[in-house]
């Protein structure tokens, strides 16, 4: 089995704007391979929202494609789409969508719940994550009573809860100091290594690009490797 997690083939988008056409990117041609950590970087409107987006198959491409472990995203009815993205992958955007009116713990059990596991397993799945991320004193708090540092951590744990193939991150270390990037970066690390697991994180954080396996940066319209 091809150890691939995403790729893209000749990848290109425009957005039509008013009268005109404006071309985001074009052929990019992009391979997550399984336990590898990638890193994108460039300038606001480059276009790494937009790519991340073709990437979960959030968005169609103009021209080219992207297939998750070689399976082509236009290929799939919007039903197997999603199943495949729920189960496949995970999210970390920089505004985190946590429910306001859960604790903690209980944003992390929902996508467990919601696939069909069962409440006590879910819960102590759950308090493990967030125990990784540092939070095991914050398992019943709202994110109203969380700082937003503690948020994203929340979101991040939730985030790995399902045990994706592949993790989405925009930003995750945003707003985060030092001593807790740290912590998210031994984290990644260890889920690279013991369950295979693949990042790719959006970044403007120089300090992560050095432990990452590679970093491109999107710019003139194409991804090119620093
Ligand atoms: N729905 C849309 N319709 C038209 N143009 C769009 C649309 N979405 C994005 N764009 C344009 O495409 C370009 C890339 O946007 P994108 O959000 O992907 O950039 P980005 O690199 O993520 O930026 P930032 O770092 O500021 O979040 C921008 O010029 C943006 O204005």
């Amino acid at each position: 089995m091809s150890n691939v997690v995403l790729s893209s083939q000749s990848l290109g988008k425009q957005y039509r704007d008013g009268k005109r056409d404006v071309q985001v990117f074009e052929d990019i041609n992009f391979e997550l391979k399984k336990g590898e950590a990638v890193a994108i970087v460039g300038s606001s409107g480059s276009g790494k929202t937009t790519l991340l987006n073709l990437l979960a198959g959030l968005d169609k491409a103009t021209t080219g494609a992207v297939e998750i472990e070689g399976q082509a995203w236009d290929a799939l009815k919007d039903a197997k789409r999603s199943k495949l993205r729920n189960e496949k992958l995970g999210f970390v955007y920089q505004f985190h969508h946590l429910l306001p009116e859960f604790s903690a713990v209980e944003n992390v059990m929902m996508p467990l719940l919601i696939a069909g596991e069962k409440s006590a397993k879910a819960k102590s799945i759950a308090a493990q994550l967030l125990s990784d991320v540092g939070l095991s004193e914050r398992l019943d708090h709202r994110p109203a009573q969380l700082s937003g540092g503690e948020r994203q951590r929340v979101a991040i744990a939730r985030a790995l809860a399902h045990d994706p193939a592949c993790v989405l991150m925009d930003e995750p270390t945003g707003n985060l100091d030092e001593t807790t990037s740290k912590e998210i970066q031994e984290l990644i690390v260890r889920l690279k290594q013991e369950k295979n697991m693949a990042f790719l994180i959006v970044t403007h954080d120089e300090k992560m690009l050095s432990w990452m396996d590679r970093a491109y940066r999107l710019s003139s319209k194409t991804l090119q490797l620093i």
